[in-house]
């Protein structure tokens, strides 16, 4: 079964009838999905469904045995992460990844470096003024996303003492730091207090209606899933159980008793 949409805007990203096998086990098996500017699409499933393994594919981390990914009509089966993020996607992880010796500020900062500019080691050294420039444009978006994120004041911690729960907008608002085209979250709301996971809701939210963000989320708080989501894609066995707005997934009975029946209680 698949899950492509083909009504207008084009799709930012798009999985054609991708497949993955370990072994003997089936991944990943003919998953189609694709997400337009702006729309919130939470991926769900009971574990072992694939959840990840799509992610790995989407974000380049993991060649699919079949099927094709597109980047804005781009084929980038073949492309790196790398060559991905520089084409506007951007990837948390379940585990975090930020650089704990760094402030948090710091891991902003670092999440626009790779735009260059600033003449490498040596314009470092000598502290040249387009870099010092680049710097101060850079330090003034990290303390904007910040604000924004409701971060304000946390800039000069080092990443590695805070909460979990704010380590986890720290890792959003180091992913939006250079705008994202595409972003894609792997359980953002872990280990996050009722508030914490409202105010991600709510970042997450804004980024895709002010700034036409397609996000693609894996999450097992249904509750937030179903909060935060326009659209939502059922995976179960590797395969699209079903997809539909949050309400209609809700009433799938199939949905139910493969996952939320667990899940939702
Ligand atoms: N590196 C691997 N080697 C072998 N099998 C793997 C590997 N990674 C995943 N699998 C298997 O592929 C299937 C899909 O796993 P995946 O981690 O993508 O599911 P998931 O939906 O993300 O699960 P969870 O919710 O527990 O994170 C599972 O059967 C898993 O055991």
């Amino acid at each position: 079964m698949t899950s492509t949409n083909d009504a207008s805007p084009q799709p930012v990203l798009r999985a054609d009838r991708v497949g993955v096998r370990f072994g003997g086990v089936r991944a990943l098996d003919d998953v189609s999905l694709s997400l337009r500017p702006g729309e919130i699409c939470g991926l769900i499933g009971p574990n072992g469904a694939g959840k990840t393994t799509l992610f790995d594919v989407l974000s380049g981390i993991r060649r699919p045995d079949e099927g094709r990914v597109r980047l804005e009509g781009t084929d980038v089966t073949r492309r790196s992460p790398v060559w991905r993020a520089r084409h506007g996607m951007r990837r948390t992880f379940q585990r975090q990844q930020l650089f704990g010796q760094l402030t948090v500020a710091d891991n902003l900062v670092v999440a626009q470096e790779w735009h260059g500019g600033g003449g490498g080691l040596a314009a470092d050294l000598l502290g040249a003024p387009a870099r010092r420039t680049y710097e101060r444009e850079r330090r003034a978006r990290a303390a904007e996303v910040l604000r924004a994120c409701g971060l304000d004041g946390l800039g000069d911690v080092y990443a590695a003492a805070l909460p979990v729960g704010r380590a986890r907008m720290v890792e959003l608002a180091r992913a939006v730091a250079d705008p994202p085209r595409v972003l894609l979250l792997d359980e953002p709301a872990a280990g996050t207090t009722a508030e914490e996971s409202r105010q991600l809701a709510s970042v997450v939210g804004r980024l895709s209606e002010q700034e036409g963000c397609a996000v693609l989320l894996v999450e097992h708080d249904v509750a937030f899933v179903m909060e935060v989501s326009t659209r939502i894609v059922v995976l179960d066995l590797g395969r699209v159980l079903a997809e539909g707005t949050p309400a209609e997934i809700h009433a799938d009975h199939r949905v139910r008793e493969a996952y939320l029946g667990t899940a939702a209680g």
